[in-house]
């Protein structure tokens, strides 16, 4: 029986934010996509592929609220679904997704047919859908909390990708600025459900358990990403060496090994 103390609620929120290390923004295909190095194409399949996040997104929440019988807790998780869906008014964030493919040259048939997506990119997504349909709702609201750190991922790619990539179409940002003000409010009310649920010392150790899951899960989809879109070469366990393209030596190593770390 695990018999330490739990953790303060200040304590225990400390340790779920450090884990923010180990968040996708540190992934080498996303240290490229910030510095501006990566080609039209590769930023396209980005794009495609994220789709398919993004359009699982509400049916994950579905899957939430389906399994919680706290009304209160569904009245406010409900409002995810709207963002993500739209409503009367408001096309919601996946055809804000839509149009940032439009933006960066995709066919709105190329992104919604879902056709570039790969496949361990759906076993990733699939993964997140089918942990909120099988596990208790209060695991599948903290594994959300990767969004604590999304808003600075948001807010670096409309102060960076203007000038990396001035070909994108201003339009498609959209999508971005929603999140800052949207992420916040999610994560507030994740957060609540989290220190309230997990406090027990066992469970707040569970629930670390849970938000690596899901920075895995996002770490899987861009590794898949990676390999099919740019020329890596794979030297010893667990590294990547990118090749040298146009004279530049990017060196991956180093966030790699903070997440092996
Ligand atoms: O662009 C990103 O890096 C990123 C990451 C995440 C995340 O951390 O899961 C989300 C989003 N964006 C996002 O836009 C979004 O709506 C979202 C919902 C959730 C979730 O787990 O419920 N994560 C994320």
């Amino acid at each position: 029986m695990n018999t330490l103390q739990a953790w303060s609620d200040q304590e225990f929120e400390e340790r779920l934010r450090a884990m923010g290390g180990r968040y996708h923004i540190h992934h080498p295909f996303q240290v490229m996509m910030h510095r501006g190095q990566l080609q039209p194409q590769q930023i396209q399949g980005w794009v495609a592929n994220r789709y398919y996040y993004q359009i699982n997104i509400p049916i994950k929440d579905a899957a939430i609220l389906a399994n919680c019988p706290e009304r209160e807790v569904r009245r406010h998780w409900v409002q995810r679904i709207l963002d993500h869906d739209g409503c009367q008014g408001d096309e919601g964030g996946i055809e804000a997704w839509i149009r940032l493919g439009e933006a960066v040259g995709l066919a709105r048939a190329d992104t919604v047919s879902q056709r570039l997506v790969l496949p361990g990119v759906r076993f990733a997504v699939d993964a997140y859908v089918n942990f909120a349909r099988q596990r208790p709702w209060q695991e599948a609201a903290a594994a959300s909390l990767t969004e604590l750190f999304a808003p600075g991922i948001h807010q670096s790619r409309l102060e960076f990708w203007p000038q990396h990539y001035p070909w994108i179409e201003p339009d498609g940002y959209a999508y971005f600025r929603r999140r800052l003000s949207e992420a916040p409010r999610d994560v507030c009310n994740g957060l609540r459900i989290t220190l309230g649920h997990f406090n027990t010392r066992e469970l707040q150790q569970r629930a670390l358990e849970i938000l690596q899951f899901k920075l895995d899960i996002l770490w899987a989809m861009l590794d898949t990403m990676m390999l099919a879109y740019c020329d890596v070469q794979v030297s010893g366990w667990g590294r990547y060496t990118p090749m040298e393209k146009d004279g530049a030596v990017h060196d991956f190593h180093e966030p790699l090994f903070a997440k092996c770390g």
